[in-house]
């Protein structure tokens, strides 16, 4: 494993939501959900088995948490008496996998869903000398329902140490607490349960699980309203990141530039040959205040860098790219800068070394307050002063002008409606794979406006 990645800490206690991210990174990166499962029940029967207990008993819900559980009790009929009271219903996948081999071993099992089957169920709580609480973990949600607040109940009504997977059953009296990967904000122990760090700090399948869903009645403008302004020596590339804006999920883009493209799908908003002057400058503040995201730099060449700041200033999210990394560095309201290595030197002063490790800590410090830094690169490095990730998807064929283009306005729509860092994350990822995809189908001849084909069904496809 690389070294800088020993260094890698993330914020603790996790998000469950970010945990889920983080598993399913995992799994892309292929390590299973059975293996994930497989860990963490062995764990807990290691952790249990640390009490030297006589009698277990172990509480499974219906979800992958009770799945650890099963596992759990797998290892420990192996070398003690073990019962396992599961709730009834449909269960799937890992957890219903390994309920079956639970099944196998001939261990005492009991299905209740209701109230009164715990009741019946009462001499196997007061005999027990430890309960492993497997009944819910980050997928809780809610007051407790029946079957589980009866269990929850006599759980904490017994003499019983109580040993929660996870973390603990809401109203769950536990002893410990034996946290998977990391803690979920209250743990007396932490298992590793195989998931490498990779999952954690290099984007992946798992990061597009943050991107809010679209509501089935949205209604217009949902998508968020971007603004694009660039354009000069290069007059595509504020089209391309309007078009990548629009193909990541913006409804509304309009592209403030001096040149009209034939792009029906694009609002032109014609600017003079050269973006300055106190009209111009009025007339983008007008539309960047409106804006729910603001891109400025594509293609924008050495445009008046007064009208640059004055525009990002009156933007609530702003985008800076290109031309427009320069000094003094332009702020919205909130800013992801997307800087290459030369933009980044120009801009913030600091020169990439090429070794991720240094690297990640010359970004993170060049971090302003409400600013954000993506820096472009075979691995891209997004930090927002704490945080770090990194992205390693996207092919050689991007060095292809325009690919920047495209990433920025898939940022922008994003940050439409995500926080700063996750859309950056997430743009990189998306752009990448993008890249990828084209690559496939294309092979080294690829242009920037191939990603267009590909970055819609990347971000919502599945
Ligand atoms: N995903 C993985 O790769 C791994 C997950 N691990 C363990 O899985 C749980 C999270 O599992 P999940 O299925 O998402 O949720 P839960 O098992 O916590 O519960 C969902 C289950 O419970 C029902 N439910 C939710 N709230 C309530 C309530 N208030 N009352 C009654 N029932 C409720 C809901 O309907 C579902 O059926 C995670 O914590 C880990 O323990 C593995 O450890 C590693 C791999
Ligand atoms: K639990």
């Amino acid at each position: 494993m690389p070294s800088w990645l020993t260094e890698w800490e993330d914020e603790d206690p996790i998000e469950h939501s970010r945990m889920k991210a983080i598993e399913r990174n995992a799994e892309a990166l292929g390590v299973s959900t059975r293996q994930m499962m497989e860990s963490a029940g062995r764990a807990l029967a290691e952790e249990a088995l640390m009490q030297s207990p006589e009698q277990v008993l172990v509480l499974c819900g219906r979800g992958n948490n009770g799945g650890d559980g099963f596992v759990a009790a797998r290892y420990l009929a192996r070398t003690m008496e073990c019962s396992c009271i599961y709730v009834s219903g449909d269960r799937k996948g890992d957890s219903a996998a390994n309920l079956k081999a639970l099944t196998a071993c001939g261990i005492p099992l009991h299905e209740v869903s209701c109230r009164e089957d715990i009741s019946r169920l009462a001499d196997l709580f007061s005999s027990a000398d430890l309960i492993i609480d497997a009944l819910l973990g980050t997928g809780a949600g809610g007051n407790l329902r029946e079957p589980i607040a009866s269990c929850v109940a006599m759980a904490n009504e017994s003499p019983a140490y109580i040993l929660s997977a996870d973390l603990p059953t809401p109203g769950i009296s536990a002893d410990a607490i034996l946290a998977f990967h990391r803690s979920k904000g209250i743990a007396t122990s932490i298992a590793d349960i195989g998931i490498p760090l990779e999952a954690e700090c290099f984007t992946g399948p798992g990061d597009l699980l943050s991107i809010p869903k679209k509501p089935e009645n949205a209604h217009k403008g949902y998508g968020g309203k971007v603004l694009v302004v660039g354009g000069g020596p290069y007059q595509g590339a504020p089209y391309l990141a309007g078009l990548a804006a629009l193909r990541a999920g913006a409804d509304i883009v309009f592209v403030a530039s001096p040149h009209a493209l034939d792009c029906p799908d694009l609002i032109h908003i014609p600017l003079p040959g050269r973006i300055s002057g106190e009209e111009i400058c009025d007339l983008l503040i007008k539309y960047a205040r409106e804006a729910d995201s603001v891109v400025i730099g594509p293609g924008l060449g050495a445009g008046s860098h007064d009208v640059v700041l004055r525009v990002a200033a009156a933007a609530r999210r702003a985008v800076i790219d290109a031309d427009a990394l320069r000094l003094p560095l332009p702020a919205g309201g909130e800013t992801i800068y997307t800087p290459h290595a030369g933009e980044f030197a120009r801009a913030f002063g600091r020169d990439r070394s090429g070794n991720n490790e240094t690297d990640a800590a010359i970004v993170r410090d060049a971090c302003t307050e409400n600013g954000i830094i993506l820096l472009k690169g075979p691995t891209d490095i997004i930090t927002d002063g704490r945080r770090i990730r990194f992205n390693r998807t996207g092919v050689p064929a991007m060095t292809v002008g325009g690919t920047g283009d495209i990433l920025a306005g898939v940022a922008a729509a994003l940050f439409c409606r995500m926080p700063a860092f996750e859309a950056a994350a997430i743009a990189a990822y998306v752009t990448g794979r993008a890249g990828e995809e084209a690559a496939l189908a294309i092979g080294d001849g690829l242009i920037a406006s191939d990603l267009l084909l590909f970055i819609a069904q990347i971000l919502y496809g599945d």
